[in-house]
């Protein structure tokens, strides 16, 4: 009964169930999954934060991918998931992930891993995952290529719940931190078709980890075609025409990357000039138009290009000019999606409609190294556009891709194989869920590497995997005789040298001399978050000699640099004396003690059990000692 005097009753939370009073939490959910209308977001059984941050994110309802994998990967199951592009494939392993991992844990280290192939889509994923989360309170860390590696200590000791990563430099941060992610219990291999895994990071499949991987598209596997600075001369070109652009690609530092993408993104530019990095995965909001400047040697790399519009459920328009040399690129093309490609008339748009001087709102141009000019003989059904105005040859509306993925997916391609031999066998056996297997390298790899080795100097850089070693990866270098192992494409190349994606050489290691910058010792670091997720055999080792097992230790780095999650005893103490302070002045307690007769009231607090120092101690240091603060505060013990 509720009346004058009675406390009002409360909501349980997460800090005050009982044995008596059972969560009611799960049973609520159980009753909307059941309550609600099937097919929605609340019908998954979402708990509140991961539903509300759906909701503030403007998704209404799942889109289909998201509809059939996320009940599967709440379920624990693995999953394999390829769906168009722009199908909103990141929430469908962000939303159970929030779901899984719940809150923030600062003591059990990070328990999911996303590896992404670029930057740019890691940036993205993050942005994703903080606006999608942002309920969830979980910390994430991102570890990426051409970022400060310093930084990413830090941000590893900080214990994050999640970690956002391109796949070499976790490798490098992973090696040098004697990373072992034990306590990973979510895995994400996003564009998993596209670039091999690191195979220190090809994870062990063992129980209760979920690993999903999200190839685009099915196998074969996508292809790095990127192409050398010097053939974005057409990023000139189109300026002098009076058409405002940008550009990315990946010798281009990476602040020039995030502030180029920018420009496009916010409108400052019409046209954003890029290679095949930007080929997978960017979402661009409202981008109209793709136009491939250079045709793309396969009709999957196309598919992952013109699928930067029409993303969501809206409509765009890939614009494709075909050159001589390309046309059995496009014929490929037309094998691959299995339908018959139309080609505009000079001047002429996607359904036919005349669009003379038309000029589009916003553009993706993915440049080849032709000039237009050089274009415009030959091929008989090509396209006679001029810039700024590009006609459009073999041109590829999102209605022309519609039924294509399905019936991509659907038909499996059987390839007799050869003859197998014993060992062949024996190493089949030991994986034996091959159905189920990705292989850490796609089985084309080497044909897809081999068709983008013209690529030139860049493409030759970006594709191979990166390399742990210290030395640069076999695809990068020569076999020396003499030497009678593999060196780099000079022979000269630093063996102290680690080999990152972005393709710059990082010294190694540079996290021993992060830790003495901090004055971290490696009992810090082993009572640290790292800590927890590296080897049980360091971390045993040093808790066998007794260093903090049971009391976590703090570094004596700058305060709040490396700072512990867990707080020891003393940190726990000095914090309450604090509060006691604020508290006592808040009161007016300085008023109290200069005031007539204080001294009786510190007879009268000795009295009442306090020492004269709890009591009423003033002054510093001595055996008051209220530490660095220098004033002292009471203490009641
Ligand atoms: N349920 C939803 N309702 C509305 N919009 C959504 C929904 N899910 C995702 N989106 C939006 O759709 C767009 C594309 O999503 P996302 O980038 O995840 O696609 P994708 O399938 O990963 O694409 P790609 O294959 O190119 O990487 C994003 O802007 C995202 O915010």
């Amino acid at each position: 009964q509720l009346g004058p005097g009675r406390p009002l009753p409360t909501f349980p939370t997460s800090e005050c169930t009982s044995d008596v009073e059972p969560d009611t939490r799960d049973m609520v959910r159980a009753q909307n999954k059941k309550k609600k209308k099937s097919g929605g977001f609340q019908s998954m059984g979402l708990s509140y934060p991961v539903f509300k941050g759906i909701m503030k994110k403007g998704y209404k309802v799942p889109t289909p991918i998201q509809r059939k994998t996320i009940p599967m990967i709440l379920d624990g199951k693995d999953v394999v998931a390829m769906a168009r592009t722009g199908s909103g494939k990141t929430a469908c392993f962000l939303i159970p992930m929030f779901e899984r991992l719940k809150t923030r844990s600062a003591q059990t280290g990070a328990r999911a891993l996303i590896l992404s192939p670029t930057r740019e889509l890691a940036l993205q994923t993050m942005k994703f995952t903080k606006e999608l989360g942002k309920f969830t309170g979980l910390r994430t860390a991102l570890i990426l290529g051409g970022d400060k590696i310093e930084d990413q200590f830090a941000a590893l000791h900080e214990n994050p719940d999640v970690i956002i990563a391109t796949p070499g430099r976790l490798v490098h941060v992973a090696v040098e931190m004697n990373l072992k992610l034990q306590s990973v219990e979510y895995v994400v291999f996003d564009e998993a078709d596209r670039d091999p895994i690191p195979e220190p990071l090809v994870l062990p499949p063992h129980r209760g980890t979920p690993a999903m991987a999200w190839p685009a598209l099915p196998p074969p596997a996508g292809l790095l075609t990127p192409l050398p600075p010097s053939r974005l001369h057409s990023a000139q070109l189109l300026t002098t025409q009076g058409v405002s652009c940008a550009h990315i690609y990946s010798a281009l530092d990476q602040t020039a990357r995030k502030i180029n993408l920018a420009k496009f993104t916010h409108g400052k530019c019409s046209t954003l000039i890029v290679t095949d990095l930007a080929a997978r995965g960017l979402d661009i909001p409202l981008l109209d138009n793709v136009i491939n400047y250079s045709f793309p040697a396969k009709g999957k790399l196309f598919l992952h290009r013109v699928g930067r519009v029409a993303r969501a459920g809206r409509s765009g328009t890939a614009y494709s000019l075909v050159a001589p040399d390309e046309v059995p690129y496009l014929l490929d093309l037309h094998l691959f999606l299995g339908r018959a490609l139309t080609l505009a008339r000079p001047h002429e748009g996607p359904s036919g409609e005349q669009r003379p001087g038309h000029r589009d709102r916003s553009s993706l141009w993915v440049p080849c190294g032709l000039l237009p000019l050089a274009l415009d003989s030959g091929w008989t059904g090509g396209w006679r556009g001029q810039l700024g105005s590009p006609g459009a040859a073999g041109v590829t509306g999102a209605s022309v891709r519609q039924d294509v993925f399905t019936e991509v997916i659907g038909r499996k391609r059987q390839q007799p194989g050869p003859e197998r031999g014993a060992k062949r066998r024996r190493e089949e056996a030991r994986h034996r869920d091959r159905e189920f297997y990705i292989h850490y390298r796609p089985k084309d790899f080497d044909s897809e590497r081999g068709s983008v080795a013209g690529g030139g100097a860049e493409g030759k850089r970006a594709a191979p995997a990166p390399s742990l070693h210290g030395s640069p990866p076999k695809s990068l270098s020569r076999r020396d005789r003499k030497k009678k192992r593999f060196v780099g494409q000079s022979g000269q190349e630093d063996k102290k040298k680690i080999k990152t994606e972005s393709a710059s050489l990082t010294p190694f290691p540079s996290y021993r001399k992060w830790k003495q910058k901090q004055k971290v010792d490696d009992r810090d670091s082993e009572d640290e978050g790292a800590s927890q997720q590296r080897g049980p055999e360091r971390r045993g080792g040093k808790r066998g000699r007794g260093q903090g097992a049971s009391q976590p230790r703090t570094p004596a780095g700058p305060a709040g640099r490396v700072r512990s999650e867990l707080k020891t005893k003393q940190q726990i103490l000095k914090q309450r004396r604090r509060a006691q302070k604020l508290r006592f002045l808040q009161r007016g307690g300085l008023k109290q003690l200069s005031a007539p007769g204080a001294q009786s009231a510190q007879g009268a607090g000795r009295d009442r059990g306090l020492t004269s120092c709890e009591g009423m101690g003033w002054g510093r240091g001595g055996e008051v000692g209220w530490g660095a603060e220098g004033s002292a505060v009471p203490l009641r013990l």
